[in-house]
């Protein structure tokens, strides 16, 4: 297996801030990681630093060389990212909304039918605004977005974010269909039961630093719940 991302030694600070502090961690191909800690523990913050949008000092390597600080580049190098909050554009409709994906397009197996084929609700509203779906239906439309540059690493942020559990249900079944043709998923998730579902293994920060790491099967553990309690 190869590294499709590696942080060795990140620091990660605004204005002087430091949010991430010696942060490193390999994520390998196919693999699938669910990255937790409380709320302020830097976990979006560590998403975010793959883009160089915090200072981030270290290094920070996709495929094996160093990631650049173009805001583009993760994307056109395979790592894409699932904000939270979603990021919808409500004046497009739901397909030019998919077809934003498209701009760091590399060559590979998502194309708009495929995504439709994941979710099918998509494919019927395909013509409507973008923010006319539900909550669960736009986060699906952010996946989908996502999947058509191709990623070989797929980052979300708190997916499961307002959702019902029948529809997080949904959302994990699509999530195991797109691990399953190969993609890494990162996942930043206070449900847990996503990442158990998921994840092989996990992440765990407190206070900027990596408190904890392991099989997901660790995740009951006594010292692991002391990091990650809300
Ligand atoms: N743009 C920013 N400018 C300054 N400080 C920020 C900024 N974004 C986040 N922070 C601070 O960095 C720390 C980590 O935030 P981050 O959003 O990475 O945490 P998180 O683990 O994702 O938490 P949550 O679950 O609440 O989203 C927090 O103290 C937050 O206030």
């Amino acid at each position: 297996m190869s590294a499709i991302l590696e942080f060795k030694g990140v620091r990660a600070s605004y204005d002087g801030a430091v949010v991430l502090d010696d942060v490193s961690f390999t994520i390998e191909e196919g693999s699938t990681v669910g990255l937790v800690g409380r709320n302020g523990a830097g976990k979006t913050t560590a998403l975010l630093s793959v883009y160089g949008v915090p200072q981030v000092t270290g290094e920070i390597l996709l495929d094996g060389t160093p990631a650049g600080r173009r805001r583009h580049e993760p994307a056109a190098r395979g790592v894409s990212l699932v904000p939270q909050g979603k990021r919808i554009f409500g004046n497009l409709t739901v397909e030019e909304n998919i077809l934003l994906g498209r701009a760091s397009r590399r060559r590979g197996q998502w194309s708009v039918e495929a995504v439709y084929e994941l979710f099918p609700n998509l494919g019927r509203g395909a013509k409507r605004p973008g923010t006319a779906l539900s909550g669960g239906e736009q986060q699906m439309l952010a996946i989908a977005r996502a999947l058509l540059a191709e990623p070989k690493l797929l980052m979300l942020d708190e997916p499961t974010e307002g959702l019902a559990p029948v529809v997080i249900d949904e959302l994990t079944a699509a999530l195991r269909e797109i691990r399953s043709r190969g993609t890494a998923l990162l996942l930043v998730e206070q449900h847990i039961g996503m990442i158990r579902a998921l994840a092989d293994s996990f992440l765990a920060l407190r206070k900027g630093k990596l408190a904890g790491s392991g099989p997901v099967a660790d995740l009951a553990s006594r010292e692991v719940q002391e990091v990650i309690a809300l």
